[in-house]
């Protein structure tokens, strides 16, 4: 596909790619109850004003699903509604079968959606260990099970587990933020552009991770503005546009489409640098 360029079979992307090291073949009929759904939702900030304007993705158990679109379409809307953080008008997010709509974040933590939010994710103040039984408080007594899952994915938390998160650069507190939200032992993960403002080696390494953690059998639901790096790792992906669901199908079977690569053929052409 000319508009991606030469280089995009590279060895990062046969390390990457989803297709490579999972199995995900089935068509989504065929994969039993979805671990989360979004229902035609409808929703926003303000009194009468929609961001959300039905919008449908849903995941299946195991699968790394890709959520991107155009500044404003409406990509973190999704998970702050999914996570209870906007006031939902129509539709209805279910997890597992069971309703959610509109639950507090501290009722659908314990229940087993996980969020690593876009920005102040992590406590400075508070070291590696703290911020990680921070993700916890729900559950104290599992934590040294949790911590060796968490730090088996990520030996560097272990490491330097004394180490304030304050310290770290911007690809170590989004490995904090991660290792937090896993904590919980979440079905499904809900990850917002967690390569923004990372230098494209760091965004590189977090893809990695956000990969690692899905074939440790973590459901996963990224926001991504590097859409090609996004569609490159993801098993399926969403193009939002205007909050609403334009397109999906495999993240491969999205860069070859030929509307995609033209709604979004200033964002691909973007990411060729990297
Ligand atoms: N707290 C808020 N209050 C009011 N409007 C908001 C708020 N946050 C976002 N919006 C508006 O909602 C719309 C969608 O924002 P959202 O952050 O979901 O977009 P996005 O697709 O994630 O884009 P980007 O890649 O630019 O973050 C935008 O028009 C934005 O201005």
């Amino acid at each position: 596909m000319s508009d991606l360029g030469p280089n995009e079979h590279n060895d990062s992307e046969s390390t990457l790619s989803a297709e490579s090291s999972t199995t995900h073949t089935l068509a989504p009929t065929d994969r039993g109850e979805a671990v989360l759904r979004t229902e035609d939702l409808v929703g926003g900030y303000l009194p009468g004003v929609n961001i959300l304007n039905g919008c449908t993705i849903e995941a299946f158990p195991g699968e790394l699903i890709g959520i991107i679109g155009p500044n404003g379409a409406g990509k973190s809307t999704v998970l702050k509604a999914i996570f209870g953080q906007i006031k939902i008008r129509g539709g209805r997010v279910v997890l597992k079968g069971e309703d959610i709509t509109g639950l507090k974040a501290n009722k659908l933590v314990s229940k087993g959606v996980g969020m690593v939010p876009q920005n102040n994710n992590v406590f400075p103040s508070l070291t590696i260990e703290e911020n990680l039984e921070m993700g916890l408080f729900q559950k104290p007594s599992i934590f040294s099970e949790r911590f060796d899952f968490v730090t088996t994915l990520f030996p560097e938390l272990g490491k330097r587990r004394k180490q304030r998160a304050g310290s770290l650069s911007g690809g170590e507190r989004q490995m904090v933020a991660m290792g937090r939200a896993l904590m919980m032992e979440p079905s499904v993960l809900l990850l917002d552009e967690p390569s923004a403002g990372l230098s494209p080696v760091r965004q590189d390494e977090t893809f990695m991770r956000v990969h690692q953690i899905n074939r440790a059998g973590v459901s996963v639901i990224m926001v991504e503005q590097n859409a090609r790096r996004c569609l490159q790792i993801c098993d399926r992906a969403y193009v939002l546009d205007q909050g609403k669901d334009a397109y999906t199908g495999t993240g491969r079977e999205l860069m070859k489409d030929p509307k995609v690569i033209e709604l979004y053929l200033g964002t691909l052409a973007a990411d060729q640098g990297h």
